[in-house]
C-alpha cells in the first residue's frame, strides 16, 4: 500500500487501485473502496479472500450495495451459498426481519431488511458475515443480529478491508487508514 497526502493505492492479487477520497466533516479525506463497476478488482479481491473464509462456514451473509458483487464472486469461488440483506423494503418481501444499524462512521442511520424466505436459509446454519469494508463495525453488528434473529449462528466476520479500530473478531485482507 502506498499513500500520498491525498490518495492511497492498494494492491491485491496483483491488481492495483488508487482509491478515491472524500472529505468527511472534520475528519479529513477518507479513502473509498469501490467494487461496483470494477469486475477486475472485485475478482482479484474475492480470489484472495477465499482462503480467509472461516472454517465451518455454511452460508455467507452480506448487505447491498458495494459488498454484493464481492460476495457473489466469493460464493462462486467457494461454492458456499449467500444471502443478501437490503437497505430498503421491497413490495415483494414476505415477513422481512427488520434491523436498525447503529450509527456509522460515514453514513446516515440505516435499516436493514432481510426477506423472510432468505432469512429461512440462515436457520440452523453457521453464517459468516461478509463485507467490503468494516469501519465502526455497526453494519457488521446489525448483520449479526439478523443472523441470530433468523435462527442461525455467527461463525465469523470477513471483510476485504478493515478501516478504523472496530473490536470485532474480524478477518480482513488489508487495513486502511481512517483518513488521509
Ligand atoms: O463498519 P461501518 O461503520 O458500519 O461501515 C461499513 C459499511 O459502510 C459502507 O457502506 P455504505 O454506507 O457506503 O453503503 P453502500 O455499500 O450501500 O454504498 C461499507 O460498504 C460497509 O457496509
Amino acid at each position: 500500500m502506498t499513500s500520498t497526502q491525498q490518495e492511497l493505492t492498494v494492491t491485491i492479487g496483483g491488481v492495483s487501485r488508487t482509491l478515491p477520497t472524500v472529505r468527511a466533516g472534520g475528519m479529513g479525506r477518507v479513502p473509498l473502496v469501490e467494487f461496483i463497476g470494477d469486475s477486475e478488482f472485485t475478482n482479484a479481491v474475492a480470489q484472495e479472500m477465499v482462503a480467509l473464509i472461516p472454517e465451518g462456514t455454511e452460508v455467507l451473509l452480506t448487505v447491498v450495495t458495494n459488498a454484493l458483487p464481492l460476495t457473489h464472486e466469493l460464493s462462486d469461488r467457494s461454492g458456499l451459498p449467500y444471502v443478501c440483506a437490503r437497505k430498503k423494503r421491497r413490495t415483494y418481501m414476505q415477513n422481512p426481519i427488520i434491523q436498525d444499524v447503529p450509527s456509522m462512521t460515514l453514513g446516515v442511520a440505516e435499516t436493514l431488511w432481510l426477506d423472510g424466505p432468505h432469512a429461512a436459509r440462515l436457520k440452523g446454519k453457521q453464517v459468516t458475515v461478509v463485507q467490503d469494508v468494516v469501519a465502526s463495525g455497526g453494519t457488521a453488528q446489525a448483520l449479526a443480529r439478523l443472523v441470530e434473529r433468523a435462527g442461525g449462528t455467527v461463525n465469523g466476520y470477513l471483510a476485504a478491508f478493515r478501516q478504523g479500530d472496530s473490536t470485532l473478531p474480524l478477518v480482513a485482507l488489508q487495513s486502511l487508514p481512517k483518513t488521509l
